[in-house]
């Protein structure tokens, strides 16, 4: 008997790999007794089912049009697994080898290789269409990995047919987030060029494959990055956990389930105070900063863990979304993975070009048209810029902070051409200035000290053939605004301390609350940059100018709860109304999201559900504004009042009983316009004017050369004088002070009640001191 397999029951079955040669040194796994234990079972396996060691490979692969069949089914995976599969590829090349995808049942969906090799293949029927199932095949990595469900290496002899025993595989299988076996990657080679981390590989490459696959499943939910050791977040090592809004543990990939020690059904049994000892809220608001550090939590058996917070710009699920699960297309993914240079890397963000290229399902998205929530000025702005989709020109987002820009832009991107490539945000305001320009053009290994030793590919490359959303872009300092002017024309970058530029495309959208055409004129932002960027600009309106805040709310209500339909009680709806949302949409999101949670299991949110602070607040604003009907005691019961709205797309907010409370009907006056309603007069119909106590320079807005929407160039009068000769900036750090004073200086408790972040706080309240931001 071979000492190969020391604990074979079979002897005799095995009779013929004792004959064989002896093993070279460097044979895999010499000596691995579970190894050897687990191609021993596999064997018994083939024995029991009467398979011959000399059968002639099965040369019946699927029909054609059962193949097509067949990756129909698993498009998904192949979407997921080809940037993967060529990245893999890449580091095999020209070692007689080739790359194997097979589905559930090890049916080869997929083969990328050598081409001599690939023929040779072809002899065994190691080629798209046929099955290496066990059953079909014998001992083989694909059909053992199977079984076994764990990576698999099978060398020469230990095939079960002998005409296998010319290759050497390696297989990992591929688990969606609950544990079920999507399929096989596999790297199969001629015995002879066997290497040892080709199995390492073949792992990783798995792993990435499914935490892809994770991310798509749970792109609208908070994924969670951990590890023990915080320099392994962001790594292959990483776990993940997908987090539902009620802190439920609902995915899990491999790393997480390996850390963890934990089965994915014992996971799930968990929520995140139970898991980590933290809530939902505090993750959350902690990570909503891009720039958040990893955060140290602790499991009630005493081990340590950083998590590491990552959510998409919530994306309001459409009516015709499809389920979570499902063959659905492209998702947002916050981050991006780096692409190769070839452009087939694997993305976080993307299915892969390739998944265009194999006629994938459309995508269902989340587009511009879930932004289009009846107010009228959101509507002008969203047909402007469905003019210029896929016109290769770039786009400038202007409002203030919280109203959406990014989100904005995420949508643009969903809805062009270039939904499939990554999606790249950055925020120029915060990020040091010393950091940035590593960040956006890249940097060399050794580049500077301090630099990822590495080297680092820069957010523009990673954006290369998508999309790149540069926010805040008037905190962009001068010297590398002449860099950025540099890279747009030259359509090329060169990385810091490289003297190779790298060719890419990318379309470009820019968001920043602040004048541009004052910064100009102070000399701090480059008149030349500005034209560059600003092919149209567009502004979003603020919350309190929307006429559609009705239809906001009950849209953020719809999503904080899965077991009932959260309404607002006439009195909240009236304390909405007046209130001036200095935090805009975002604002209104953390309070309602804070509010769902007060409610627990009641389906009224009233006035006992808002904090103190934006209590006192809103009735302040109700009462400057003169508005009579400032709320009752909090004691007596208000009368619960549902807010009907009309699921149509675009549909106003109508309220189904009671008193008009300032929602008016499709061309009625926006909420603020109503008695009671902030001064000011509207217009409503597309793109008319406006005069806003809080528009920054009504009507031609944030220095747009003509009017709010305007393309660049055109002619416009110069920005009209505010009528209450305050700018929108002194008034936005008026109330940053104030909210910063009535938390008693705590900028954490500030940037909550404000629902901007910590950052913008400082950034702003430094700004206005005179610093450089
Ligand atoms: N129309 C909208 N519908 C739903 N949610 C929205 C909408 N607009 C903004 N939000 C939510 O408000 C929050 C802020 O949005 P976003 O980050 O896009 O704003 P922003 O203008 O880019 O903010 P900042 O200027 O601070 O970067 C996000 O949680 C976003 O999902």
């Amino acid at each position: 008997m071979s000492a190969f397999f020391p604990s074979s029951p079979g002897g005799s079955r095995n009779r013929r790999l004792a004959e064989t040669a002896p093993r070279p040194a460097a044979w895999p796994n010499q000596g691995d007794s579970t190894h050897a234990m687990v191609i021993n079972q596999s064997h018994e396996r083939c024995q029991a089912l009467g398979l011959s060691r000399i059968e002639r490979p099965d040369f019946s692969p699927l029909g054609r049009s059962d193949l097509t069949v067949a990756r129909d089914r698993n498009q998904r995976l192949y979407s997921h697994a080809a940037p993967v599969m060529e990245m893999l590829y890449e580091q095999i090349v020209n070692s007689e080898s080739m790359v194997v995808l097979t589905d559930a049942t090890g049916t080869i969906l997929h083969s990328i290789g050598d081409d001599d090799f690939l023929s040779r293949a072809n002899k065994v029927a190691l080629s798209p269409g046929a099955n290496w199932s066990e059953a079909a095949k014998g001992t083989n990595a694909v059909g053992t990995a199977l079984v076994d469900e764990v990576p698999t290496l099978v060398h020469a002899d230990e095939h079960f047919m002998h005409a296998n025993h010319f290759l050497t595989c390696s297989a990992a299988p591929i688990l969606d987030p609950r544990g079920n076996i999507l399929g096989v990657l596999d790297v199969s080679g001629d015995q002879r060029s066997y290497h040892q981390h080709t199995m390492a590989l073949v792992k990783m490459s798995a792993r990435m494959i499914e935490n892809h696959w994770l991310s798509d499943d749970y792109r609208n939910v908070m994924r969670l990055h951990f590890h023990s050791r915080v320099e392994f977040i962001g790594t292959l090592m990483e776990g993940i956990l997908a987090v539902a809004p009620d802190g439920k543990i609902v995915g899990a990939n491999r790393g997480a389930l390996e850390q963890l020690g934990m089965s994915g059904a014992a996971l799930r049994m968990h929520a995140l105070p139970s898991l980590f000892g933290v809530a939902m809220g505090t993750v959350v608001d902690r990570f909503r900063s891009p720039l958040a550090v990893p955060m140290p939590v602790q499991l009630s058996d005493g081990r340590q863990f950083h998590i590491q917070g990552r959510f998409n710009s919530p994306v309001w699920s459409s009516p015709d979304a499809p389920g979570r699960g499902t063959e659905s297309g492209s998702g947002q993914v916050e981050e991006a993975t780096v692409r190769t240079a070839s452009g087939a890397g694997p993305s976080a963000e993307t299915e892969g070009g390739a998944d265009a290229r194999h006629g994938a399902m459309p995508a269902v998205r989340a587009g511009l048209k879930q932004l289009q929530t009846g107010d009228a000025q959101v509507d002008t702005v969203i047909q402007k810029i469905r003019r210029v989709l896929n016109r290769d020109i770039p786009i400038l987002v202007l409002g203030e902070t919280g109203t959406g820009k990014e989100l904005l832009a995420r949508a643009i991107h969903q809805d062009s051409d270039r939904s499939r490539q990554p999606f790249v945000a950055v925020n120029c305001a915060s990020i040091p200035d010393t950091l940035i320009e590593a960040e956006l053009f890249g940097y060399e290994e050794g580049a500077f000290t301090g630099a990822r030793r590495k080297g680092a590919p820069g957010k523009i490359v990673q954006a290369n053939g998508g999309t790149l959303f540069l926010d805040e872009i008037g905190d962009m300092p001068l010297p590398l605004q002449a860099h950025l002017l540099r890279v747009l024309q030259e359509r090329q970058v060169t990385p810091l301390g490289s003297n190779k530029s790298v060719s890419v495309d990318v379309a470009i959208i820019c968001a920043t609350h602040r004048n541009l055409r004052e910064m100009i004129e102070a000399k701090s932002f480059r008149e030349d940059l500005y034209y560059r960027l600003n092919g149209l600009a567009v502004r979003i309106p603020s919350l309190r100018e929307r006429t559609d805040l009705m239809v906001l709310v009950q849209r953020i209500l719809d999503r904080q709860t899965t077991d009932r339909r959260l309404s607002l009680s006439s009195e909240v709806v009236k304390l909405f109304q007046h209130y001036h949302w200095p935090g805009n949409v975002r604002q209104l999101f953390n309070v309602l999201r804070t509010a769902a949670v007060m409610a627990a299991g009641e389906s009224v949110i009233t006035r006992d559900h808002l904090s103190d602070d934006f209590i006192e607040d809103a009735l302040q604003a109700a009462r400057s504004h003169g508005e009579a009907a400032a709320a009752p005691h909090a004691g007596a019961a208000p009368a619960p009042m549902e807010v009907h709205l009309q699921q149509a797309q675009g549909g106003q907010a109508s309220l189904g009983m009671g008193a008009p409370m300032g929602v008016g009907p499709v061309g009625g006056l926006p909420h603020a316009a109503q008695p009671g309603g902030h001064p000011g007069a509207f217009g409503t119909g597309s793109g008319s004017p406006f005069v806003h106590p809080f528009a920054p320079s009504a009507p031609t807005g944030y220095g747009l050369p003509g009017g709010f929407g305007t393309p660049a160039g055109s002619q416009g009068p110069r920005e009209a004088p505010m009528d209450t000769g305050r700018s929108l900036q002194d008034m936005e750090i008026e109330a940053i002070r104030r909210a910063v004073e009535a938390a008693g200086g705590n900028i954490s408790e500030a940037s909550k009640r404000l629902g901007i972040s910590r950052n913008t706080i400082y950034r702003k309240l430094r700004w206005q001191q005179g610093g450089t931001d």
